[in-house]
């Protein structure tokens, strides 16, 4: 553990001067290359008579100003692994944390309910799904992104007011001066979702984890919040950890992807790669089972037959075998590591790989 304390400047951004940016100044320690470096990272939260083991052997990295996709089937551990990052369990509820998360070159597995605090919204913020209980429904979203401001940065209350119109401004809001004095039930769901994102810059995070931050809303809706996401991580060098189901909206906005399964990394790499082919055979299956814009009409969605094991009754081997079509004895037996090293672009869990897909070039790896 680091004693090293968050970036000076993170949090003394006044009104009119514009975002300073934070990941543009790596913090002393941390590589130039990961904001976030997570490694081994396995999770057993107190449940009943025994511990429940619900993440295992995680390892990933995030740069600044990269996107990380997350995806997979309900239950595989999404949340918990964003809660996790975040410091966000219940207190007594975790029984036995291993591994290493490191923010910022500052270890985070040892912080304190205090440092998580001071953390939290300021160097890491989070969007949630649904935006109605991330908002105060009796306040003003002006009222509400103000205090945030003058809470986490200090900011005067006439600093705070114009620095609430210019976060209104970036993340899209049509008249942010009216829009700052109406209430949440006033907005649509997309504008809703607007004001939770501009809450979350509030504290100008150098990570934003935005956890299935569109499912409440409708296609089209969706697609201009992700494209806003993918817009600001650019703007501002924030990295950006998208969760999702679906597997093609995180490909279509994220630069890598990691397919969850039952507490694991089964699959991480490149969007492009990973989605032109994805070589662990759960990703394959969960691609299959997406709806594609340009399907022909024959093409049928396939299910994946199944459900994804309890984590009372995990499979000795691979957790995906027991519905894995191409499953063998070894599939069993033995737990599949994943490929090459973490300097590997693209890697899998699987001891019967589906085919490499074609080289892709240099800019879609
Ligand atoms: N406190 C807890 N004690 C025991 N099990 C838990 C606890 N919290 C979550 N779980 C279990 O952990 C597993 C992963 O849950 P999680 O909410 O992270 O899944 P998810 O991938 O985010 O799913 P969804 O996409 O539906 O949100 C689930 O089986 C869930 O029941």
């Amino acid at each position: 553990m680091s004693a090293a304390r968050p970036p000076e400047g993170a949090h003394t951004a006044a009104a009119g001067e514009g975002i300073p940016s934070n990941a543009a100044r790596p913090p002393e320690g941390a590589p130039a290359s990961a904001l976030l470096e997570v490694r081994d990272l396995a999770l057993w939260l107190r449940s009943g008579d025994m511990p429940a083991p619900l993440l295992d052997g995680i390892s990933f990295d995030i740069a600044a100003g990269q996107m990380l996709g997350l995806v997979g089937e309900s239950g595989c551990g999404k949340t918990v692994l964003s809660r996790t990052l975040l410091g966000l369990h219940r207190p007594g509820s975790v029984a036995r944390v291993a591994g290493s998360i490191r923010f910022a070159g500052r270890e985070l597995g040892t912080l304190a309910e205090r440092d998580w605090r001071a953390l939290r919204g300021v160097g890491i913020a989070m969007v949630f799904q649904d935006p109605m209980t991330a908002l105060n429904p009796v306040l003003t979203v002006g009222t509400q992104i103000g205090y945030a401001l003058t809470c986490r940065l200090g900011l005067s209350r006439a600093q705070a007011r114009r620095r609430t119109l210019e976060l209104l401004e970036q993340v899209g809001m049509p008249d942010p001066a009216r829009r700052a004095h109406q209430y949440p039930v006033q907005l649509s769901g997309g504008l809703r979702q607007r004001v939770v994102i501009a809450l979350a810059l509030s504290g100008n995070p150098q990570l934003l984890i935005a956890d299935e931050p569109t499912t409440a809303l409708d296609v089209t809706v969706q697609a201009q919040v992700l494209d806003l996401l993918d817009g600001l991580r650019r703007e501002r060098r924030m990295a950006v950890l998208l969760i999702s189901h679906n597997l093609a909206v995180v490909a279509a906005h994220a630069d890598r992807v990691a397919v969850m399964y039952a507490g694991r990394i089964a699959e991480i790499g490149p969007s492009a790669a990973l989605f032109a082919a994805p070589r662990m055979r759960y990703s394959a299956a969960l691609l299959r089972a997406l709806p594609r814009l340009h399907d022909d009409r024959q093409a049928r969605l396939q299910s994946i037959d199944g459900r994804p094991p309890d984590w009372r009754a995990l499979p000795a081997g691979c957790r995906f075998a027991p519905r894995c079509p191409q499953a063998d004895a070894r599939c069993a037996a033995e737990p599949p590591p994943l490929s090459g090293d973490l300097q590997t672009p693209h890697r899998f869990a699987c001891w019967h790989p589906a085919p490499a897909g074609p080289a892709l070039p240099q800019a879609a790896r």
